[in-house]
């Protein structure tokens, strides 16, 4: 097993074109709550630079990733389940799983411009059709399989009910880890 690189990183400050997007820090999401007070985001570092591997497979392509969630504190994780309690959609809250040790990134693709492509549901869409492997029309099965396969290629699998999910294939080595997004951000040189 390669060495785990197990601080946190700034996804951005390893490839500024992947575009954030943190909905959890906006009430534009399905509790419609502001979750959390940060707009950074962060991941392992392990974990952040496979998504930047993955960003610089899907530019040489004329794509750009576009990041909905990443590292989410548990007691964010809390207030999501407490509004939705069905682990099938919303993980119970637990600091060593997923999103909640900076293991997990909720993802979309974009073109260069930074537009969002057609995928098969909005995010968050807590239905069958968020599935891996429910209908998508040619195009959306086009885009998706650009998102999965470049993912895929970083080191990341896809959660089967959620098509924006995608853990870190090596999640399970990672104990668990808190950090405050907001110590992360990048600071401007005049
Ligand atoms: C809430 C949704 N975006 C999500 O992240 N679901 C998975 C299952 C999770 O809560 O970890």
């Amino acid at each position: 097993m390669s060495q785990l690189e197990t601080g946190f990183t700034n996804v951005q400050a390893l490839d500024p074109s992947i575009i954030v997007d943190l909905r959890y820090a906006t009430t534009d999401n399905f509790t419609h709550q502001v979750i959390y007070n940060f707009t950074t985001a962060i991941a392992r570092t392990g974990t952040a630079k496979k998504l930047a591997k993955a960003n610089s497979l899907l530019r040489a392509q004329g794509y750009r990733l576009k990041i909905w969630d990443a590292y989410r504190p548990v007691a964010a994780q809390s207030r999501l389940y407490d509004v939705y309690p069905d682990p099938s959609f919303v993980a119970k809250p637990n600091p060593n799983f997923s999103h909640q040790k900076g293991v997990t990134v909720d993802v979309t693709l974009c073109d260069a411009a930074g537009k969002e492509v057609d995928m098969q549901t909005e995010f968050d869409d807590f239905t069958v059709a968020a599935h891996r492997d429910f209908d998508r029309t040619p195009l959306q099965e086009k885009n998706y399989q650009i998102l999965n396969q470049a993912m895929q290629a970083a080191g990341f699998f896809g959660y089967e009910n959620e098509w924006w999910d995608y853990r870190d294939a090596q999640m399970d080595d990672y104990p668990p880890a808190t950090a405050d997004p907001n110590d992360y951000q990048i600071t401007e040189h005049a």
